[in-house]
């Protein structure tokens, strides 16, 4: 009796996940597909520096033919000398602005027809918006999103021309975990990257009766010399919440992104977090794999407590910066001083302005405190 029990029991377990497995093989789409690049036409914008250096590395050695493309030609020349010692392989190099279509053009059309295109070239600049100039909004804006409307409008008539002999095309986009979380001093460039899913979700229907196949890569933080530039001029909240997710070396975003793309993955995560994060954002994006599919399904409730964690966490430091930022400094010197609110210490050590001495200050009623001896101050927190 227990054992016919246990067997009802465990068919009641196992039949459902079975049952929606068989569902989601039926229902996902686009349908699977391979993406080879051996003998074919790689074309990657941003392809001199970082990510797109490392994608061309390997995509040369992997026996691509290999076309890169960004505005520096001694940038482009020293790339091109490096993979050349590298896999003894000869690339492409082509030296335009990706904000200038005509220029696009030009580029696109003296390279010949694409088989796989990464649109890869971004700018980041992090700040605060009330801080960022306007000229650099537009600036994170153009290079990294209109300039990829660009590419792809360049691209596009060549790439499906030339599609029924030469089989299935990738167009893949380079964008960012930022790009699936807006982050703090990311204002512009999460709107850039965000703005690129709008564009291959879109694009992916338009394009599937073409076989040409849509891809979004997310990276974390990438050892490159645009990280370097960044870091520069980071603000610090910035770095706090980008930690949360492992930093990678180009080398290794890029084998990931290029085994994204050749399986055809719409969404391709990077580390352990990118994955996470793609799970708990996969929204209403296409999925060819009904095993992750699965996933998806099974793992969104809990993900989504996850993410309340993170943003718990992230507004946290968020707080607990503004403190340290606002607390410790008087707005003026007389006896009353007014503290913004979220600086809820009881008791605060200030300096006075007018004689330059470090003051006791006492919370009195709301956000104003008072200057008191250290003796009235001994039995509060935080003094
Ligand atoms: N590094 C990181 O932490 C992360 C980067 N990413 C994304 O990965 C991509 C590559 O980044 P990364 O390798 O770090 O960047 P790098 O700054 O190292 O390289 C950027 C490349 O883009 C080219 N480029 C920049 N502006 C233009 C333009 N207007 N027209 C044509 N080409 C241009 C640069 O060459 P030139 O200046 O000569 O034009 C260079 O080849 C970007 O889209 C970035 O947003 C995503 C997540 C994390
Ligand atoms: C539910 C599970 C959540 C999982 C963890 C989420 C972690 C998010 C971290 C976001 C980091 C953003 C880095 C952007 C890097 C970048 O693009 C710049 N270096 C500019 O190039």
């Amino acid at each position: 009796m227990a054992v016919v029990n246990l067997f009802y029991i465990s068919l009641l377990l196992i039949l459902p996940p079975l049952f929606l497995l068989f569902l989601l093989s039926l229902i996902v789409r686009p349908r699977p597909v391979q993406i080879p690049i051996k003998k074919r036409h790689v074309f990657i914008t941003g392809g001199s520096s970082g990510i797109g250096l490392a994608l061309a590395h390997q995509a040369a050695s992997e026996g691509a033919h290999v076309s890169i493309l960004s505005r520096s030609i001694d940038k482009l020349e020293e790339a091109k000398n490096a993979i050349k010692l590298s896999t003894g392989i000869d690339v492409a190099i082509f030296a335009a602005d990706v904000r200038d279509f005509e220029a696009v053009q030009r580029a696109v059309d003296e390279a010949g027809p694409i088989d796989v295109l990464i649109v890869n070239q971004g700018v980041f600049v992090a700040q605060e918006l009330e801080e960022q100039k306007l000229d650099e909004v537009r600036f994170i804006i153009d290079v990294n999103l209109m300039g990829s409307f660009n590419m792809i409008k360049a691209a596009l008539p060549g790439m499906k021309r030339s599609r029924k002999d030469r089989g299935p095309g990738s167009i893949s986009l380079m964008s960012s975990q930022a790009g699936q979380v807006g982050i703090y001093g990311y204002t512009a460039y999460s709107a850039s990257k965000f703005g690129l899913r709008g564009l291959a979700e879109a694009l992916q229907q338009e394009l599937i009766g073409d076989n040409i196949h849509v891809s979004l890569v997310f990276p974390p933080d990438t050892e490159t010399p645009g990280l370097v530039e960044e870091n520069k001029r980071k603000p610090q909240l910035t770095s706090i919440i980008a930690s949360s997710s492992g930093a990678m070396k180009a080398d290794e975003v890029a084998k990931k992104a290029l085994e994204g793309i050749k399986s055809g993955s719409f969404i391709i995560p990077c580390n352990s977090e990118g994955i996470l994060l793609s799970i708990a954002t996969a929204g209403l994006s296409p999925q060819r794999s009904y095993l992750m599919a699965f996933v998806e399904v099974v793992a969104a409730g809990i993900l989504r407590i996850a993410a309340l964690c993170f943003q718990w966490n992230w507004y946290g430091s968020i707080e607990k910066w503004h403190k340290q930022k606002n607390c410790g400094v008087s707005r003026q010197s007389n006896l009353f001083f007014s503290i913004p609110l979220f600086c809820d210490a009881p008791c605060l050590n200030v300096m006075d302005k007018s004689s330059g001495t470090w003051k006791l200050l006492v919370r009195e009623t709301g956000r104003h405190f008072s200057d008191v001896s250290w003796n009235a101050c001994q039995g509060l927190r935080s003094c």
